[in-house]
């Protein structure tokens, strides 16, 4: 859904010299750019399945792919809009980076594709090499190309908190000021931010999102700023630019900022205060032009208290604070949630049940949705997947919801709910980095591969 704006232009520049259309994915099978028709007869769905069948082929085509013994295991199989596809693997020295398709929805285009192959795998092949030596510059898969996801379905529903959020946001159109989201885990922080992105005056520039817990503390510095040749051992020739850079003219989304090492916090700021940056081992500046969002889940007050966050940063980023509230706060939105998600699904799960049973829409509003709108959305999902009826019913409840609700919590229950929110009240003191988890883990008394155990049977986020 997100991002690389150079290459979404170079398959723009490639579509219209070829009138073909085109699709660029990452290692994974996602789609990370691609023109306008592709994004809309055949979504963002992933082709991780599909393309594992086709590592190593180098090029290949593929006529009627619906209907081809090779595309069993992927969702358009027997129902594929492609009429004919040119796909090749972007290996190089034996590093993935994806795939490429040439794609003919038309039966023009397809006659075309097809007598004049080999013209095609070599514009295939450049392009290829056009866009891996964009793909090392750039970290891609951090990355997200907002020139196909213009406009991220952000639900408001009808509850106050968020309709206050939804005026504030229709007031802020024309700012660039710092935003800072909170709200406890899966509230929808990383959305809000693509929906304020989509919305502002820099919805052209690019989003560049950095999850700040993902990154070695060592690495920090490189990747925000960028560095220069031979800055370190093994930096790239021609040096690399830090996601600053790479979202000037556009929105930074820094999400998990109260994980950003302290003694990093005086860069950041002072970064927000000129808008200068200096690579690392660089001696120029540059002048960048960055819109920043933060996120966290974590209480700032407790952090500041701890001197884990500087309070000069917080007060640079906290110009406009957005909390979103938990689920079970704003249950008045749960109908509106619920059939957008039920829709949002149907292509993923391949069914078309378009709304719930009564009986159902009740067992979702009397749980109290720990995980927020991650898990009403896992929750649906697994229902679509399972249900047999027309309509979802509580047949199709993960057993974890029915037995919630069927039945008083017994004391391993509470024993169990006792224990999630202790280590999430750890991972929230210490943060949910590596660093964070193996400090949560001495703190509570066991060893960090029992919290990974723990977190993963109490469905904790990791
Ligand atoms: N208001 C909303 N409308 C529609 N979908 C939503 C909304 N809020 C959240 N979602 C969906 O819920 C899921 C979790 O949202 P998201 O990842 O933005 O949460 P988060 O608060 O950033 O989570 P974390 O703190 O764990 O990073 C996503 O699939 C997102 O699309």
């Amino acid at each position: 859904m997100i991002l690389l704006n150079s290459i979404a232009k170079v398959i723009q520049a490639f579509s219209k010299l070829l009138h073909i259309d085109i699709a660029c994915f990452n290692p994974d099978g996602e789609l990370i750019a691609a023109t306008e028709e592709y994004v809309r007869r055949k979504g963002r769905k992933s082709h991780a399945l599909f393309f594992n069948t086709l590592y190593g082929h180098h090029i290949t085509f593929l006529h009627h792919p619906g209907k081809m013994q090779m595309c069993e295991g992927c969702h358009f199989i027997n129902n594929c809009p492609s009429k004919v596809e040119l796909v090749q693997d972007m290996i190089i020295n034996g590093k993935k980076y994806g795939y490429l398709s040439f794609v003919s929805f038309t039966e023009g285009n397809e006659k075309v594709l097809i007598e004049n192959q080999e013209y095609y795998a070599e514009w295939l092949s450049r392009l290829k090499e056009t866009i891996i030596s964009i793909l090392r510059d750039i970290n891609e898969f951090k990355v997200k190309d907002v020139s196909i996801q213009l406009n991220p379905t952000y639900i408001f529903g009808h509850s106050k908190a968020l309709s206050q959020i939804h005026s504030l946001i229709e007031n802020l159109k024309y700012s660039t000021s710092s935003i800072l989201i909170t709200g406890e885990t899966g509230t929808g922080k990383s959305l809000l931010a693509e929906y304020i992105h989509s919305t502002s005056i820099v919805s052209k520039g690019p989003f560049i999102e950095l999850n700040c817990a993902s990154i070695p503390e060592s690495l920090f510095e490189s990747e925000l700023f960028g560095y220069e040749e031979g800055a370190f051992t093994n930096a790239r020739r021609k040096g690399k630019p830090g996601y600053f850079e790479l979202a000037n003219k556009g929105t930074l989304f820094l999400d998990e900022i109260a994980d950003l090492p302290i003694n990093l916090q005086p860069k950041l700021l002072k970064v927000l205060q000129d808008g200068i940056i200096q690579r690392v081992g660089g001696t120029s500046s540059k002048k960048v032009n960055v819109r920043l969002i933060a996120a966290t889940n974590q209480s700032f007050d407790e952090l500041m208290n701890n001197k884990l966050f500087r309070p000069d940063l917080f007060y640079r980023l906290n110009v406009i604070p957005i909390t979103i509230p938990p689920l079970r706060e704003r249950m008045e939105d749960l109908d509106l949630l619920v059939e957008h998600f039920i829709e949002k699904l149907q292509e993923r799960t391949g069914k078309y049940i378009s709304t719930c049973t009564e009986e159902y829409r009740k067992l979702l509003s009397s749980y109290h949705w720990p995980g927020n709108l991650r898990e009403l959305e896992n929750v649906i999902e697994y229902s679509m997947n399972i249900e047999t009826e027309t309509r979802l019913t509580q047949n199709s409840l993960p057993a974890y919801l029915l037995t919630k609700q069927l039945s008083k919590p017994n004391v391993e229950t509470r024993l169990c709910e006792a224990e999630r929110e202790i280590i999430i009240q750890k991972l929230q003191h210490y943060g949910n980095s590596y660093n964070g988890k193996q400090l949560a883990a001495k703190d509570l008394g066991i060893s960090i591969r029992t919290l990974y155990r723990k977190m993963d049977k109490l469905h904790i986020r990791s």
